[in-house]
Formats: C-alpha cells, sequence, structure tokens
C-alpha cells in the first residue's frame, strides 16, 4: 500500500537494537506467524539503553519504529522517543500495546487478553471438576496478573463456577468475621465445595508477613512476588486442619505461562490486525510518539505521556468489580479495612499539632492535551 521496500525486525527485546544482527521480515516470513504463540522475534527483560538504542536506529537508516509490549515497554517507546526528538531525526515512534495483563491505562484492552482470559477458563474448570468431586472441596487457581487483577476478574465473570476472587487491589484478610476463612466454611456447609481464583500479586503484603520477604526485581526492575497460590493453599490447609470440625480437600491448580504461551484467540487476531494497521497509517501520515490503541471502540493514537503516567487497575468501586461480588457472593473485605483506616486515621489526627488538618482538601486539577506529535520533519 505504502510501498515499503524494507522492514527488519529487532531480535530479543530492546538490547536486540544493539546487541544483535536484525532480520528482515518479508510478507511471506510473517504470513502464519498468529497461528503460533510467543513471540517470533524474541523477547527480555531490562536491556534498555536508550543512548544506544537510538544510535543503532540512525546507524541503521531506521524511520520508523514500531514497538511491541506491555507497560513497561511502552515507558521504552516514550525514552526513544523523546531522544528521537532531542536529536532531531525523522524517525517515528510507535507503541503497540501487548501485554496479558491489561495494565496499559487509557485503551479498552490490550492485545493478548481476551486469549489469556479464555485459556484461564480451562484451569477454572478443572479446579471446579476436582472439587466437585470430593467432599468438601476446594479448587485454587492462581493466575498471572502482577499488579492489575483483570484476568482473575474477567475469567471469574465468563466461568461463574468461581466463588471467591483474589485480586491485588482488593486487600483481603483470613481471620474473624468477614474474613476468608469464614466464608469458606460457609461456602462449604452450602455447595459442599468451592474454587477460589487469586492473581498472583494478590495479598503480598499477607504473604510478606508470614514469609521471609525477600525484596528481589527483574532485570525490568519489576518486584518479583511470593507465591501467593501456594500460600494461600497452605494456609487454608493448616486452618481446617488445625479446626479439626471440617475436614477439606483442597486441589491448587497453577497454569502460569499456559495462559500467556498460547496462540492468540480469533477476537485477539482481529484485534491485533487493527493495531498494526492503524499503527501504520499514523506513521505514515506523519504522526509519531504514541501508542494505537481501542478507546470507547475506536482506533486512536494516544500520546506516550498518558499511556506511561499510570498503570491501569482495576476499580474496586467500579461496576465491574460489583458485578463480580454480585456474582461470586464473596464478602467484599471492605468491612475490617474501613475499620482499619478509620482507626489508623484517627490516630494520625491524634499525633497532628493543634490547628492541622489531616486531610488535605486540595484537588489537584491536571491538564489533558490529547495532542500527538507530528514527526520531525
Ligand atoms: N521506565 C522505563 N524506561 C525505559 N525502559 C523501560 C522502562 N520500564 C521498562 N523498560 C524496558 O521495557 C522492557 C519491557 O519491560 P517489562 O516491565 O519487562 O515488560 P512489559 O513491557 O510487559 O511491562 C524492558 O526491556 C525494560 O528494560
Ligand atoms: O516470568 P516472566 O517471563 O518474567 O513473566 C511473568 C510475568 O509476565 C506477566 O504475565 C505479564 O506478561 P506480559 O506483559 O508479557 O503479557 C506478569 O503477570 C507476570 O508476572
Amino acid at each position: 500500500m505504502y510501498g515499503v521496500k524494507k522492514v527488519l525486525g529487532i531480535n530479543g527485546g530492546y538490547r536486540g537494537f544493539y546487541a544483535r544482527n536484525t532480520i528482515t521480515l518479508t510478507p511471506k516470513s510473517v504470513n502464519d506467524i498468529h497461528k503460533r504463540g510467543g513471540t517470533v522475534l524474541g523477547t527480555s527483560r531490562g536491556g534498555h539503553d536508550t543512548k544506544k538504542i537510538v544510535d543503532s536506529i540512525q546507524d541503521r537508516g531506521i524511520n520508523q519504529v514500531y514497538i511491541i509490549g506491555g507497560d513497561g515497554t511502552q515507558k521504552g517507546a516514550s525514552a526513544i522517543f523523546e531522544e528521537v526528538r532531542k536529536r532531531g531525526l525523522k524517525v517515528s515512534v510507535v507503541g503497540i500495546p501487548k501485554t496479558i495483563d491489561n495494565d496499559i491505562p487509557v485503551i479498552d484492552k490490550s492485545f493478548g487478553f481476551d486469549t489469556a482470559v479464555e485459556e484461564a477458563q480451562r484451569a477454572i474448570n478443572a479446579a471446579h471438576v476436582e472439587a466437585e468431586s470430593v467432599e468438601n472441596g476446594i479448587g485454587v487457581v492462581k493466575l498471572m496478573g502482577r499488579n492489575s487483577g483483570f484476568i482473575a476478574m474477567y475469567a471469574t465473570l465468563a466461568s461463574r463456577d468461581v466463588d471467591c476472587c483474589l485480586i491485588p487491589e482488593s486487600p483481603f484478610y483470613l481471620e474473624g468475621p468477614g474474613g476468608l476463612y469464614e466464608y469458606i466454611e460457609k461456602r462449604l456447609k452450602e455447595n459442599g465445595h468451592m474454587v477460589i481464583v487469586i492473581a498472583e500479586g494478590a495479598g503480598q503484603e499477607l504473604v510478606s508477613e508470614s514469609v521471609q520477604s525477600m525484596s528481589k526485581q527483574d532485570a525490568s526492575g519489576n518486584k518479583l512476588f511470593q507465591d501467593v497460590g501456594l500460600w494461600i493453599s497452605q494456609k487454608i490447609r493448616d486452618h481446617f486442619a488445625a479446626q479439626k470440625t471440617l475436614p477439606i480437600t483442597l486441589k491448587y491448580i497453577d497454569p502460569t505461562y499456559m495462559i500467556r504461551a498460547i496462540p492468540s484467540n480469533a477476537s485477539d487476531n482481529v484485534y491485533c490486525t487493527l493495531l498494526a494497521q492503524s499503527a501504520v497509517h499514523g506513521a505514515m501520515a506523519g504522526y509519531t510518539g504514541y501508542t494505537s490503541g481501542l478507546v470507547n471502540g475506536r482506533q486512536t493514537y494516544i500520546p506516550f505521556y498518558r499511556i506511561t503516567e499510570r498503570q491501569n487497575h482495576v476499580v474496586i468501586t467500579d461496576r465491574m468489580w460489583a458485578r463480580l461480588l454480585s456474582s461470586t457472593n464473596q464478602p467484599s473485605f471492605l468491612d475490617a479495612k474501613g475499620d482499619n483506616e478509620e482507626k489508623e486515621e484517627e490516630e494520625a489526627l491524634n499525633q497532628l499539632p493543634d490547628g492541622h488538618c489531616a486531610k488535605d482538601t486540595s484537588l489537584a486539577s491536571k491538564e489533558i492535551n490529547s495532542s500527538i506529535y507530528p514527526t520531525a520533519c
């Protein structure tokens, strides 16, 4: 359509710009890649050296860069865009949002999310079958979602076999009235079995309290979490073993990379095509510094700074979480948290010197500038 003669693929993520050879991509070589999982280009964490990357873009005579990945990747793309701008290069830098976690803000969803939710159904279904097959059976499924619980929330809503969904955005507690143990007991007495879905980033503060926490990070600087699935399974087993009144059988399923590694489903394939075509049309029209994405069902170009300023999280006061609560009937875990917060607030107030108010009532207004940048040409 645009008469492009050469398309290069960068191998192995950002460090591939300066540490590896490129591969030539042709319509023939990419024809079938949507039928495979993973990435034909390879991926990596860390290794983002902005200056070296832009040197490599300059040396190779690249004039359009399309960068595919999650929120970290979009931050990296934004840094490249700034450096390109600083050097006054005629290069478009465009982001394409791919992450199963769906933690990129502004857009309706990221590419890969739908597929992950669909595959998660298989794990939930297995947990349900196992739990249903024994007396007082509990199936626990851990799903990916480092800081955002979208996969767990949507997989729960889609399945309708889940009795409790735990996500990073909604703190929970185990003991006492309104706690998880009480709910499990009630659910088992009512129904004879139950399924719990837990996102990998949920309850990390509880895990750190009981397991010695090492604050390790991956090469990209993302915090590495303790295995909350194993932890909660053991806690539930220990609790009911100590109680002796309700003998349970718990099966733990962790599909880990299976929900990320499978080929994308039909809806993600169509979405990816739209994202890619839209990304190219934008760059060919002379724009740069944007992420291509669906917003309210429309293809848009979103300036990098709107994408990188925050992460997308499940809002637990929103309707979607309310729908989930009404589907699972789980406790909201808000009561004890509310009590604690009130107590903390009261304590903070008591510690303030006379005449000082603990609550900051000022409202920050933010200028919303939705412009994207024309390429330096
Ligand atoms: N703030 C940042 N500035 C520049 N590069 C970043 C930044 N955050 C992450 N990156 C780079 O983006 C790449 C992917 O980030 P990562 O967090 O691992 O995955 P994801 O894109 O799925 O969030 C890594 O190479 C990482 O070094
Ligand atoms: O072990 P790895 O490769 O670092 O991946 C694990 C992480 O990847 C994620 O699934 C996100 O994956 P993507 O952003 O690549 O889709 C996180 O939820 C998870 O913590």
